[in-house]
């Protein structure tokens, strides 16, 4: 039996720590063990510590990933928990994404203070989100919104939509639900007319390639089809732009041997937008994922990356 505890690395925000204790949760029941065969170690990463720039203009994604994976890699920790639509496509050497929990709601939660629905905001409302696809979105829809950069954790946005600086937030009612604040969302918004980030609503664990003990922990907590929406989702955004500059939406759902892959591509004041769905075999997710940023790709032409 395992005498040194497991070591789950975590950032240390609300949501973070919810879904490092949710790994924890399925590998205890998975395995008859005990809380204490477990050690939650919280890393606090270089975007945790910049809270007032678009993370477009800061670097990306990779930020909330560099330091645990980093702990990873020197062997300080067994395995990460992460979000996956925080996970850059592109992983360092030697790690990979080996597990996919069951994803929660993929879809985009309205919060409005000065209306329920965003259809019901008054016009020239602020509404407030740090995503370039939310506000894309939101744009496309209401271009007489005025949409504002909205950062910072999600209870902190709740309480600066409270404290009235803002009309109305856009968040994942994955994270809602995790933290037990779903009754802030007053309404969820459909997939096909807002569709969620690549990756929105999974919980990804990250560890170490060929690392069998560990592998071998986590197979029993892997979620098929949540992991082929997954790797399609990813594939689709890797072929597209691993830049976080251009606005996408894509989702993938498995139905039997087939997974139909929902792509969309936006200019950031959502003028311009392009969409596809492409169906194919579970056998071969990548390619579908490639096949739809190909056609998005074609359909956008050649300047649409270079616009901005
Ligand atoms: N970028 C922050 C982030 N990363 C994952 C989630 C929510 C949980 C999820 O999508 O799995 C959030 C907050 C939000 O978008 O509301």
């Amino acid at each position: 039996m395992q005498t040194q505890p497991i070591r789950i690395g975590t950032r240390g925000s609300d949501l973070a720590l919810a879904q490092a204790r949710e790994t924890r949760a399925r590998l205890m029941a998975a395995h008859g063990l005990a809380e204490d065969a477990f050690e939650i170690v919280v890393i606090t990463t270089t975007g945790d510590r910049i809270t007032n720039r678009p993370l477009s203009e800061v670097g990306g994604k990779g930020l909330f990933t560099l330091e645990i994976e980093e702990g990873l890699i020197e062997g300080r920790l067994d395995l990460a928990v992460h979000s996956s639509k925080d996970m850059p496509t592109v992983l360092p050497e030697g790690l990979e994404l080996s597990a996919f929990l069951p994803r929660e709601d993929p879809r985009d939660a309205f919060i409005g203070k000065a209306a329920p629905t965003i259809a019901g905001l008054p016009k020239g409302a602020v509404i407030g989100s740090a995503s370039l696809r939310r506000q894309a979105l939101l744009r496309r829809m209401r271009p007489d919104l005025n949409v504002v950069l909205f950062r910072g954790n999600v209870p902190s946005r709740l309480a600066k939509l409270e404290a009235g600086e803002v009309d109305a937030t856009l968040l994942a009612q994955a994270g809602l639900k995790r933290l037990g604040l779903e009754a802030a969302t007053t309404e969820l918004l459909p997939l096909d007319t807002f569709p969620p980030a690549p990756g929105q609503g999974a919980i990804t664990i990250e560890s170490r390639r060929g690392d069998e003990r560990i592998n071998a922990i986590l197979a029993p907590i892997h979620h098929r089809e949540t992991g082929l929406a997954l790797t399609a989702e990813r594939a689709f955004l890797g072929a597209l732009d691993g830049s976080c500059k251009t606005p996408i939406a894509g989702h993938a759902v498995v139905d039997g041997d087939t997974l139909s892959l929902h792509g969309m591509i936006l200019t950031p004041d959502g003028t311009e937008a392009h969409e596809t769905r492409v169906d194919g075999s579970v056998g071969d997710v990548v390619a579908v994922g490639v096949e739809a940023a190909r056609i998005l790709r074609e359909r956008a032409g050649p300047s649409f990356f270079t616009t901005w």
